[in-house]
């Protein structure tokens, strides 16, 4: 490899999807590079470092640094640096490989990599190119870690921004350039198809390689060249919706649903929040904003992964800016304008939501029935009990891309 900075692919995958498996085929096989290898483990002791020095024909421990009880997402991100620093400085190899744990998220990963991080004393941006995202995913359990998250890791472990492991698997496919769907052996066909059609959905960038045991050609995940920030933070299914469907929409392919509700008027708080509580299981993801009665200062967000559901204050409205600095945003963005109501502004909502095996018209029916009803876009909105959070993050609702 002719390049003068050092390649990076960093595996991400939830607890047991064969991460290590991936990573020990890889190091067998022959690619004429030699690779070092960062593993790390949330546990004490790094028992993915010892089955990788094991059955690795690596030589001395020198190639492999374990980084363990942390995760290197957050709290090990400088020491990762620094460590990956110090390597470079000690010897020559052509790859480094860096196996992550099961909850780490992939953007601060690659965000380290492609910028530094100011804690560290190394800055990686003239040694280390980072070349390829690639999450494995377990095809044995994928579907139910979306139903309870129960099957990726034991009670408990969050991660330091409290997400669940649902919301970090969701992460992991939507931020990368290769999918390797693990376990193929133990799915049937006819299920792999609908895994991959959920994936494709989830996330249309990504190129999806199916392997047994981690038999995953290195060509596939090694110097593809494909990592590229700015794409891989866009590549979300939901985020292509959003942008790109402006109406109520369905795709059905493999029985995996994927459509747009938008609307111009209202919700209830109430009912919307009771509906946002017991949305069916069959929905995988879901993300957007809507307008909440009442709130006509803030765009509500909503982010459900598999089973978990968060919803909340998550952008401002255009409409409430100063006029001057609206336009701004009208001359970036072509076409945005077009959607303005001479009384509300950009005040709308706009969900997108990505099933399987779903009919959709029942829950558009129930997102309908907790619009205002004529007599209700009367009454005083304010007096409305209001369910959701008072606090408020500083974004465009319209900017949420
Ligand atoms: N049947 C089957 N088992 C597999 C496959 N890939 C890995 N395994 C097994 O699944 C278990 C977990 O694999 P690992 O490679 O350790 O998974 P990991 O993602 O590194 O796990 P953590 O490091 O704990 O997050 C091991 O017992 C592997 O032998 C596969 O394709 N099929």
């Amino acid at each position: 490899m002719s390049n003068d900075r050092i390649p990076v692919t960093v595996l991400s995958g939830s607890l047991g999807a064969g991460k290590t498996t991936v990573l020990n085929h890889v190091l067998t096989a022959d690619h004429g590079l030699e690779v070092a290898v960062v593993v790390n483990d949330m546990g004490e002791v790094n028992v993915d470092a010892e089955h990788v020095a094991q059955r690795s024909d690596l030589g001395g421990d020198d190639e492999i640094i374990e980084l363990s009880n942390g995760c290197i997402c957050c709290r090990l991100r400088g020491d990762m640096l620094d460590e990956v620093g110090r390597l470079a400085d000690r010897r020559e190899f052509d790859y480094l490989l860096v196996e992550s744990s099961g909850i780490s998220e992939p953007i601060p990963v690659a965000q380290t990599f492609a910028m530094g991080f100011e804690d560290a004393s190394f800055d990686p941006t003239d040694t280390y190119a980072l070349d390829t995202m690639v999450t494995v995913v377990n095809a044995h359990s994928f579907f139910e870690s979306f139903d309870s998250g129960a099957a990726l890791v034991e009670d408990g472990l969050e991660d330091d921004a409290g997400r669940v492991p649902e919301e970090v698997l969701l992460d992991q496919i939507e931020f990368c350039d290769v999918l390797v769907l693990n376990k193929c052996d133990l799915v049937p066909d006819d299920a792999l198809e609908e895994i991959e059609a959920v994936l494709e959905t989830l996330q249309p960038r990504a190129t999806i390689v199916r392997t047994e045991f981690g038999d995953v050609d290195p060509d596939r995940i090694l110097g593809t060249g494909a990592f590229d920030f700015q794409a891989a933070q866009n590549s979300a299914g939901w985020k292509h919706e959003l942008q790109h469907e402006h109406a109520h929409d369905p795709r059905e392919e493999h029985g995996v649903t994927s459509f747009v509700y938008q609307r111009d008027r209202p919700f209830h708080p109430y009912r919307i929040a009771s509906l946002l509580s017991e949305l069916p299981d069959e929905i995988v993801r879901a993300k957007g904003f809507f307008w909440s009665a009442g709130r006509e200062d803030v765009a509500m967000g909503i982010d459900k992964a598999g089973t978990s559901v968060r919803a909340g204050p998550s952008g401002q409205w255009l409409a409430t800016l100063p006029e001057r600095e609206r336009k701004r945003y009208f001359a970036a963005r072509p076409g945005l304008e077009d959607d303005w109501d001479d009384e509300w502004g950009d005040r709308m909502t706009r969900l997108v939501f990505i099933a399987r095996q779903f009919d959709e018209t029942e829950l558009i029916d129930r997102l309908d029935d907790c619009l205002l009803t004529d007599a209700e876009m009367g009454e005083n909105w304010d007096a409305y009990p209001d369910p959701f959070e008072p606090q408020e993050r500083r974004e465009l609702a319209l900017a949420n891309e």
